[in-house]
């Protein structure tokens, strides 16, 4: 498990691109057979992907945790972004497609991922927070996930946003999670930018065709930074930074937060002639 640190705005204003790579963006998430996990300090969210291959992967239970099972204290989001799979909690199978999500509740001491057919795995995107009580672990669908429409062609941001872990979806202690979906042409996320000082956020970008990048841009709104993504990398934002970017076509991203509260709308927008 690899470890995150927090840092402010002053220091990040102070980076050069290494140094914002090595702070905000996570390059490897889905690796055969592996589980891959980010523990960052930001709202201590811990990031991961697991692709399992012909066996079983279990979530394993990191030593720095100083628990006797990873979801000791904690909750987990999973959102499959690859192939068939199935998420095994206790004993009790869950069948995930592709783009289906399962929250897993505080308490679950046993948990196995799973792929349908190796030769097309299932890859769980994986998020968790620290949890203070137990909510049901609970699939939804894709299907479920009552679409809604944003943007606009003639903004080059029209897309369409699927959420699963929200105030009205599943519930949970902390965590907010759900899929956005570029419409072809359209390339632009999350404009008008916004920050909510109240939550942190990360991104899984993904479904990007070969050789096609985001430029994901962070910072203080007045006070911004590009950093180049590749295809199923993610980037974490700080409670402080804004959180949006451009695609050199269309892709779909995975936003995940944990903080103070797990209201979609809770967002202050900035608007677009003060960016810096
Ligand atoms: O706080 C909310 C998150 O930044 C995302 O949900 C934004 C997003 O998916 C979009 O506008 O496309
Ligand atoms: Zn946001």
């Amino acid at each position: 498990m690899t470890q995150r640190f927090a840092i402010g705005p002053r220091e990040t204003a102070s980076l050069d691109t290494a140094g914002l790579r090595e702070h905000f963006l996570i390059e490897t998430l889905f690796a055969p057979g592996e589980i891959r996990l980010t523990y960052t300090h930001y709202d201590r969210m811990m990031v991961g992907g697991v692709q399992p291959a012909g066996s079983a992967v279990a979530l394993p239970c990191p030593e720095s945790l100083k628990a006797r099972f990873f979801l000791e204290r904690r909750e987990l989001g999973a959102l499959n972004v690859g192939g068939p799979g199935q998420i095994v909690v206790d004993g009790t199978v869950f069948e995930l497609g592709h783009q289906d999500c399962l929250y897993v509740g505080r308490g679950a001491a046993d948990v196995q991922f799973r792929s349908a057919d190796p030769a097309h795995p299932a890859k769980f995107y994986l998020l968790s927070a620290p949890a203070h009580a137990a909510h049901p672990t609970t699939r939804r669908t894709q299907a479920e996930a009552t679409p809604v429409e944003m943007g606009a062609a003639e903004t080059a941001n029209r897309r369409t946003i699927y959420k699963y872990i929200y105030a009205e979806g599943l519930q949970s202690c902390q965590l907010v999670m759900g899929l956005t979906q570029l419409q072809p042409g359209s390339v632009w996320n999350t404009m008008p930018a916004h920050t909510h000082d109240r939550r942190m956020e990360a991104y899984l970008y993904f479904n990007l065709p070969p050789g096609q990048r985001v430029l994901h841009l962070l910072g203080e709104p007045q006070d911004t930074r590009p950093l180049w993504v590749s295809n199923e990398q993610a980037i974490l934002s700080p409670p402080w930074s804004i959180h949006t970017g451009c695609g050199t076509s269309a892709y779909a991203f995975i936003w995940g937060m944990a903080g103070e509260n797990r209201e979609y709308t809770d967002m202050d927008a900035v608007p677009l002639d003060t960016l810096r």
